[in-house]
């Protein structure tokens, strides 16, 4: 199959979350499965001087309608591997700055536009390129106009630019809101103004688009394709995802093992397997050097936390439950960036016992990977989580999970309390009560060290990797090619 995938982020050359690893794991799969994959991503800055970017070929320039003027921009591309190919969207107004989606502080105002410009220019290379794709497959709000722009344009010039398309929701917390006059650089018939189309509350949303208009949605597990479908995690777009429940999946993400398996993890100080987990001692006596702890004997706990630092993650609960790592013989080692509020409580924390807690305020592949390694309990207190990679990265490095029991984290966790003969971490409420019971278990776990030894067993030894998931994809994408696509996208436009 000749399969497009649209994204605003792809690991190595641009990550600020999971979305990246996801974005390219699916794509490398898929590509050694025989299949011709295409990745659309914005050229910004930090990919263009990425020191892992091949040599780039300039493909054409880009002359793109935004309303009544056009904009220009340029399209390059390369090829990181058999099968896979890149096109990297340019346009240095647009995507040459230092960060992705804001500077920290707030977002970009003309978000809206930069990543418009960027689903315009997929459709148009489409259609100059003649890709004639079997499924065009876009992911979260940068991408979610692009199923509609291109029956647009279809129509537009009588001509087909893909068998399909399919849009996934890796956070529904995302949606690329923006305001109504934004609809005029669109060029789409009036009629996707209304609510049967973009408005959401006085403004457009892109998701809502994606959601609205893609042969097929899907999301990153089986248990948040039912969560959005409530008030409680839809976000206000609960009622748009019913409308489309029929063609809604949940496709569990996978992990990418040439990058997160610790039997051959360079990024790590020495390596190990779940037949010998030597090496694992010294990431964690590692771990601790690295961030200035204090040695802690093979009986003290170690708490690993990486995320972005919001309030999906947690945090509060974390903080919430800060007497108990004050407290109890344990230390805690926490990697994130993010809400300036937490960024600073975090680090008001570490302060009180600067030896047993140590916070690193930076985006760092490395360290993630050392927390990974050298942990024993990894904390995921997350409000909702649409999948999580973490709690499966930690299991394969023979971490256990301390997670809350919502979205992907409840489909990959098995509380080895409730469930003693499969338990692969700790799974509690995602409220501070529930986080404090589940930090008391992990200390009768962790003091029980041939159950804590069963748990982690089962945790290296279960298969997380895209090999497995990408199957899913695979199986949609052909049932979709097999059925003639019945979303509203194609009778609105026709
Ligand atoms: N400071 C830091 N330094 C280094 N690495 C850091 C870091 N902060 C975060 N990371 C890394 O970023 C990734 C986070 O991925 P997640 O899937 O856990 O969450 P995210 O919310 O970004 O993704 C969204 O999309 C993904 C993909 O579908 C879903 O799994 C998830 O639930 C959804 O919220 C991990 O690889 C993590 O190690």
């Amino acid at each position: 199959m000749k399969i497009v995938h649209v994204a605003s982020e792809l690991f190595p050359y641009i990550k600020t979350g999971g979305l990246a690893d996801a974005v390219a794991a699916l794509g490398g799969a898929l590509a050694d499965q025989g299949h011709q994959v295409a990745i659309f991503l914005p050229g910004y800055r930090s990919v263009l001087t990425h020191p892992a970017l091949p040599e780039t070929e300039k493909l054409c320039e880009l002359r793109i309608e935004m309303g009544q003027e056009f904009i220009s921009g340029e399209l390059r591309r390369f090829s990181p591997r058999p099968g896979l190919t890149v096109y990297l969207v340019c346009r240095e107004e647009f995507f040459d700055r230092s960060f992705p989606y804001g500077n920290g502080a707030r977002d970009y105002e003309d978000n809206a536009q930069r990543f418009l410009f960027f689903a315009k220019a997929v459709v148009e290379t489409l259609r100059l390129e003649a890709i004639h794709a079997d499924v065009v497959h876009a992911h979260d709000w940068q991408a979610a106009l692009v199923p509609l722009l291109l029956r647009v344009a279809e129509q537009r010039h009588a001509q087909t630019l893909a068998r399909s398309t399919v849009f996934t929701i890796h956070n529904i917390a995302f949606q690329g809101l923006a305001p109504l006059r934004v609809f005029a650089q669109m060029n789409l018939p009036r009629e996707f103004l209304g609510v049967g189309g973009l408005e959401y509350h006085g403004q457009l949303s892109a998701m809502k688009g994606g959601i609205l208009f893609a042969d097929r949605v899907t999301t990153v597990s089986p248990r948040y394709a039912s969560e959005i479908q409530t008030e409680a995690f839809g976000c206000g777009h609960d009622g748009v995802i019913r409308s489309r429940a029929a063609y809604l999946r949940g496709l569990l993400n996978g992990i990418d093992t040439a990058v997160w398996n610790p039997a051959s993890d360079a990024l790590l100080p020495a390596r190990y397997s779940a037949d010998d987990l030597t090496g694992k001692a010294r990431c964690r006596s590692a771990l601790l050097a690295a961030h200035g702890l204090r040695a802690a004997p093979p009986s003290v706990p170690i708490y690993g936390m990486v995320c972005r630092l919001t309030e999906q993650k947690g945090v509060e609960l974390l903080l919430a439950n800060a007497e108990f790592f004050l407290r109890e013989e344990c230390r805690l080692v926490i990697l994130g960036r993010g809400e300036p509020r937490f960024e600073e409580a975090i680090q008001t924390l570490a302060a009180r016992a600067p030896h047993k807690i140590a916070v690193s305020l930076k985006l760092d592949e490395a360290a993630s990977h050392l927390i990974e390694a050298g942990a024993d309990f990894f904390l995921m207190p997350s409000l909702f989580e649409p999948c999580g990679l973490n709690q499966m990265y930690s299991q394969a490095y023979g971490t256990v999970p301390v997670v809350s029991e919502v979205g992907g984290l409840a489909d990959t966790v098995i509380d080895a309390d409730r469930d003693a003969a499969r338990g692969t971490g700790l799974c509690h409420a995602p409220t501070s009560a529930g986080m404090a019971d589940a930090l008391e278990r992990s200390l009768a776990l962790f003091a029980d060290a041939p159950r804590y030894a069963a748990v982690q067993q089962r945790a290296m030894r279960h298969d997380f990797s895209w090999a497995t998931a990408a199957q899913a994809y695979e199986a949609l994408y052909r049932e979709l090619l097999q059925t003639r696509p019945s979303s509203i996208s194609t009778s609105s436009v026709q």
